[in-house]
């Protein structure tokens, strides 16, 4: 085995666990000594211990002089667990391998330091890439301290969102629809506009045969539209959060608020400013935000560029109908040459639909 296969176990441990460390990383660590692996392990929640405490527990006092692969920088401040870059020292460790550095202030390079300090040979860069690419939600929201906004919409092969009777169910498959719950299961919030749940009363819970966790649900509900019947508000057992502007009606605030797991946000302005509520979301701690529509939500999320990944999935359906709904509503682009710049990431056939993901181009 080469070092890049240790550290594609770590990557695998580390992906295993992601959605679930928020609003910590997800990291995998490996321990090797003479071409045998004697510890592995991921940090699997937030305030428990930390995949190289793991991996160090298993390997014992055979860590003495190994190889540690670890996905991101060992930590070096006292956080809610003693730094693992002490643990390394204190273990003897020959060399440690590191995927990507951590953009935390607090860390960058202290715990990298601590160990060469200590006589331990360290090397930064393999699996970088792919660690980077599972870390761009962690350090998105380190630096922004904002949840990483993902927009899920699902159209036909013509752009469709529903026919121009508002029918849609369903347009993708039962496959691509699982795919979806995946998606939900890994973030710590979900978000749809009031048109949704008046048009398709949707559960917003994570459904998938081996269970998942369930983001936290909000609507974007300016004039607290929103009846006490649907299943958002009638189903208490997933925290829900209903975002309104500050001149929606006091009584309905009274009646919904004492609803258990319900939660109403009241804006200081009229309308529902996106950065001020994704900033609001941060300091809750959520990490990722999955946009689910509809076409209103997504468009004011489009109109300040407030969304950081894209993900469509396309049915090999066709609609038609010119005054269909497609996935962005609002006013939209005047030019061509305004629309937004998106750099396709992966496409991937999931059953018969096509998913594509994007990432918005920054600057
Ligand atoms: N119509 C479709 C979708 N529709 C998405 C939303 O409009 C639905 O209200 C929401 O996913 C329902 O959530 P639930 O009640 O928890 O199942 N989304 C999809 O991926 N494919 C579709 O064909
Ligand atoms: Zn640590």
């Amino acid at each position: 085995m080469l070092a890049e296969d240790y550290m594609d176990l770590a990557l695998r441990l580390a992906k295993s666990v992601d959605g679930q460390t928020s609003p910590n990383p997800p990291v995998g660590a490996v321990v090797v000594k003479d071409g045998r692996i004697i510890g592995m392990g991921a940090h699997l929640k937030a305030g428990t211990a930390h995949a190289e405490v793991h991996a160090l527990e298993m390997a014992g006092d055979e860590a003495m002089g190994s190889d540690l692969y670890v996905t991101l920088e060992p930590c070096s401040h006292f956080g809610k667990t003693p730094p693992c870059a002490d643990l390394v020292v204190e273990k003897g460790i020959k060399k440690v391998w590191i995927a990507t550095t951590d953009p935390n202030p607090l860390v960058a390079g202290k715990g990298i330091e601590k160990m060469r300090k200590a006589g331990i040979e360290v090397e930064v860069g393999i699996g970088g890439q792919e660690a980077k690419n599972l870390y761009n939600v962690f350090f998105h929201y380190i630096q922004t301290k904002t949840p990483y906004v993902t927009i899920k919409t699902a159209i036909t092969a013509d752009g469709k969102t529903a026919t121009f009777t508002g029918s849609s169910k369903w347009i993708t498959s039962e496959q691509a629809r699982l795919d979806v719950h995946k998606l939900r299961h890994q973030n710590d919030a979900i978000l749809v506009g009031i048109n949704t749940i008046l048009k398709d009363n949707p559960l917003l819970t994570t459904r998938l045969p081996q269970g998942g966790k369930n983001p936290i649900r909000i609507v974007l509900d300016t004039h607290l539209r929103i009846p006490e019947d649907v299943h958002v508000v009638a189903d208490s057992s997933v925290k829900t959060i209903i975002v309104c502007g500050k001149n929606a009606s006091n009584e309905k605030e009274a009646l919904l608020q004492n609803r258990n797991n319900l939660t109403i946000m009241r804006q200081n302005t009229e309308t529902i400013h996106i950065p001020t509520l994704l900033e609001e979301l941060g300091q809750l701690g959520m990490m990722t935000l999955f946009v689910e529509g509809g076409a209103e939500v997504n468009a004011s999320f489009l109109k300040e560029q407030a969304f950081q990944k894209l993900i469509v999935y396309t049915a090999p359906k066709l609609v038609g109908g010119k005054t269909s709904p497609g996935p962005f509503g609002g006013e939209g682009m005047e030019l061509m040459e305004s629309a937004l710049p998106l750099q396709f990431t992966n496409v991937e056939m999931i059953g018969p639909d096509i998913k594509i993901t994007a990432i918005l181009k920054k600057g």
